[in-house]
């Protein structure tokens, strides 16, 4: 079953194309990559779909809704949760409250209630401890909930970020580099979570430049160059593609070289 369908999606910025006629699907339960060079309009894409943009052109179905014209919060209801490129934690905040933050949007009491602190609210609250705790334990970080977000180290602060996308109960994640200034040990870490959301029937959407990464867990590969989606198709297709290995992989391997050469001091 098709959850999240993009279908002729068009975005520009002034006189920039930054996504260009960009059309693909995502089926429900699946890993699905999002690839291609540096400012091929990959966080573009991720922007149009959580509602940070307006599309100029095209739509976006998602599980039976039209997401054109709702606003982000209505987006994050109807099941969609995202992380960020960069680290957005609240600072001044434990571990724990960061995450009941992820879920304050599938509460429904209003300020009123919140201050007059009714039955109602109460149970509301304590659903959502449950689940923020849930949440932590599920990416391994429970026994570090009552510290401050800032001191978890940089691997740790991008899981918290991942679980409190998870608060939100979505049906599919959308994480935006989440392997981006992780270690070996934190990457495996994350294959491994990503794998664990996957068998809880979550839908996972990713950008990521770790191809290895890439390559080990997603099912599905969708390559982006100059806002244009120029391949779709399995880890095995997309390797073989000429085009893909000219745009995007080709040009990894050469830069590998240049560094290799940079760091033997030859030119
Ligand atoms: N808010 C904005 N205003 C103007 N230009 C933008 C804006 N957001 C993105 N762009 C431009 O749109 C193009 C696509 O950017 P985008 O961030 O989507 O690329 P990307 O594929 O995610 O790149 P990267 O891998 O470097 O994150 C780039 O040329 C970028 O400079």
């Amino acid at each position: 079953m098709t959850l999240l369908s993009i279908k002729n999606l068009t975005k520009r910025f002034g006189g920039l194309l930054a996504v260009d006629d960009v059309s693909f699907d995502v089926e429900q339960g699946r890993i699905v990559g999002l690839i291609g060079p540096n400012g091929a309009g990959k966080t573009t894409v991720f922007n149009l779909i959580t509602g940070n943009y307006i599309p100029d052109e095209g739509r976006i179905m998602f599980d039976g809704h039209s997401l054109t014209g709702l606003k982000t919060h209505k987006i994050v209801a109807l099941g969609i949760a995202r992380t960020f490129q960069t680290i957005r934690l609240f600072k001044n905040l434990t571990v724990l409250e960061n995450v009941m933050a992820g879920c304050h949007c599938r509460m429904n009491s209003g300020i009123l209630s919140s201050m007059l602190r009714i039955p109602f609210q109460r149970r509301e609250e304590r659903m959502a401890l449950a689940r923020a705790l849930k949440e932590l334990e599920f990416v391994g970080l429970k026994q570090h909930m009552d510290i401050n977000a800032m001191n978890l180290s940089y691997g740790n602060q991008r899981l918290l970020e991942i679980a409190r996308a998870l608060a939100s109960n979505p049906k599919i994640i959308i994480l935006d580099e989440p392997a981006g200034g992780m270690n070996d040990y934190e990457t495996t870490q994350l294959v491994l979570l990503i794998e664990k959301m996957q068998k809880r029937g979550l839908t996972v959407l990713l950008i990521e430049h770790d191809m290895n990464l890439v390559m080990r867990i997603c099912e599905d590969i969708i390559v982006l160059e100059h806002g244009a989606r120029i391949a779709q198709g399995t880890p095995a297709e997309i390797t073989q593609d000429q085009r893909v290995i000219e745009a995007y992989l080709g040009i990894e391997e050469e830069d590998e070289e240049d560094e290799a050469f940079e760091a033997e001091g030859r030119d």
